[in-house]
């Protein structure tokens, strides 16, 4: 029986077509380890460079897990790699749209995998971003695929968004939650992202998709996930999994190989006095901003580890027409040397939240970092740039409570001084406000971590999927 069980499962071909960012490519390479440890064929599908990324970067697995995966380079034109502006007008990183021009060609090379995986297969399912929803397109037109789109943000994104966008009357909300989610954000995105949405229609409203993953989950969004489910395209029709946090729960123990020196650093350090501070993969800062930030840091008289990074650029691999020496106060490693530690390059983030050393997290709030964040108690100092990140400080901040703003979105356009950025960090790290909002992190994520397992609500709905999928 449980041979016949396995066997079943072997039958059903799952697609990962992820959407060319660090943000995206993580979150789907972490579901497909997730349910290739449960029996099922996982496919990878997109562009070398960005498959090189993803398992290069990845974290909390042990190296080997991805041999179980089957990755499938699929090949795009040549793209430019500009690197990102500093001075632009915002944050979003629009010198990646060449790149995302470049995977609008990731069609003809899909649909031969889909084609030739569908023929071998009793079920193709294709779970695709929905930046990429052309994916879903061409699957749904073969007779034994299934698509379901995945959610790279949190319910509370799509339900704040659709408030501020929609020209049909906006869902009915609950009362408490109507406040918090209309709020509208200007500017978190360029016109130039919306145009590239808008007319390769990456985003049309009606994808025949079978259902919706999401990485998120009860204890922090349970409601919200209900609220979306009630929206007219799932409403009835569609099942929402709620699977996060789909990033490792457990301490990761590392592969054997050298740990990072952060690492080692963050041992000797008492437990939850490290403020972590990481803008993600797709911000740059200016460098008057930097320049505050270091002093602020270094007023604070908290301990801190600092990962200072421009943006990726499109392809990380390749020779960036220019690069930027970030500055740092004159002498400054060495003035804070014992107390804070500089990381320029890749920073193994999801080993620094678990650690017990680490007691707080300034963020730009992207979702991974939240998810992972929130999965390890850690409390968050919010710096949102763009995109879902000031919709997602709003949920970690005000819905959550987690967390305090370091940077109002409504001054995204100033130099935050010193000052305030000291202030943040002492309200989290060693004010009597910061040990509520420290209590509920850690409350917070326990229960994250109890429904990433055994018995736990996100574990139910991946049983579900699994046992949906290969019914
Ligand atoms: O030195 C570093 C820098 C980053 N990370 C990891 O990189 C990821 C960064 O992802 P995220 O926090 O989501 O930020 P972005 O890279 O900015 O992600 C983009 O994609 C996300 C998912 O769609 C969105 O929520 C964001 O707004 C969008 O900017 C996380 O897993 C981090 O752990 C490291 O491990 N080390």
């Amino acid at each position: 029986m449980v041979l016949v069980e396995a066997m079943q499962v072997q039958e059903v071909a799952v697609v990962m077509v992820p959407f060319a960012a660090q943000g995206h490519l993580n979150q789907l390479l972490h579901l497909s380890l997730l349910l290739s440890a449960r029996g099922l064929a996982v496919h990878y599908a997109a562009p070398p460079s960005q498959i090189r990324q993803a398992k290069s970067r990845l974290q909390g697995w042990q190296p080997a897990a991805l041999h179980a995966i089957h990755f499938h380079d699929l090949p795009i034109p040549p793209f430019s790699t500009p690197p990102p502006d500093p001075n632009a007008a915002t944050k979003f990183p629009n010198h990646l749209i060449p790149l995302w021009e470049s995977t609008l060609q990731l069609r003809s090379p899909l649909i031969s995998l889909f084609h030739s995986l569908s023929a071998v297969s009793r079920r193709l399912v294709v779970v695709y971003d929905p930046l990429l929803s052309f994916a879903a397109q061409e699957a749904a037109t073969l007779p034994n695929a299934e698509v379901y789109g995945f959610h790279c943000v949190p319910a509370f994104f799509h339900l704040s968004y659709k408030s501020s966008v929609q020209d049909e009357p906006a869902q009915p909300k609950p009362k408490h939650l109507e406040a918090i989610l209309c709020q509208s954000f200007d500017d978190c995105f360029t016109n130039e992202f919306l145009e590239f949405v808008t007319t390769h229609r990456v985003l049309p409203d009606s994808i025949a998709a079978d259902g919706g993953l999401m990485n998120t989950c009860r204890p922090i969004e349970g409601e919200l996930v209900d609220l979306l489910a009630e929206d007219p395209f799932y409403r009835g029709k569609k099942k929402l999994f709620a699977i996060g946090p789909l990033n490792p729960v457990t301490t990761p123990k590392g592969d054997g190989g050298r740990r990072h020196a952060c690492l080692e650093w963050l041992d000797k350090q008492p437990p939850a006095s490290v403020v972590y501070v990481s803008f993600g993969t797709t911000s740059t800062m200016l460098d008057e901003q930097i320049n505050e930030l270091a002093i602020g840091f270094q007023r604070s008289g908290q301990r801190f580890i600092w990962v200072l990074r421009d943006a990726d650029i499109g392809d990380i691999y390749a020779e960036c027409e220019e690069s930027r020496e970030r500055k740092l106060p004159p002498d400054y490693e060495r003035k804070v040397e014992g107390v804070g530690m500089v990381v320029r390059g890749w920073a193994p983030q999801l080993e620094i939240l678990a650690h017990p050393a680490t007691g707080g997290f300034m963020s730009h709030c992207g979702w991974n970092s939240c998810m992972e964040s929130l999965s390890m108690g850690v409390p968050v100092m919010a710096w949102p740039m763009h995109s879902d990140q000031p919709s997602n400080a709003v949920l970690v901040t005000e819905f959550l409570k987690v967390g305090v703003v370091a940077r109002e979105w409504a001054r995204r356009k100033e130099i935050l001084p010193a000052g305030e950025i000291e202030e943040s960090i002492k309200r989290v790290m060693v004010s009597q406000e910061g040990q509520e909002i420290r209590r509920r992190a850690k409350a917070l994520g326990n229960a994250v971590r109890e429904a990433a397992s055994e018995g736990g609500s996100s574990r139910a709905e991946l049983d579900s999927f699994i046992a949906h999928v290969s019914r």
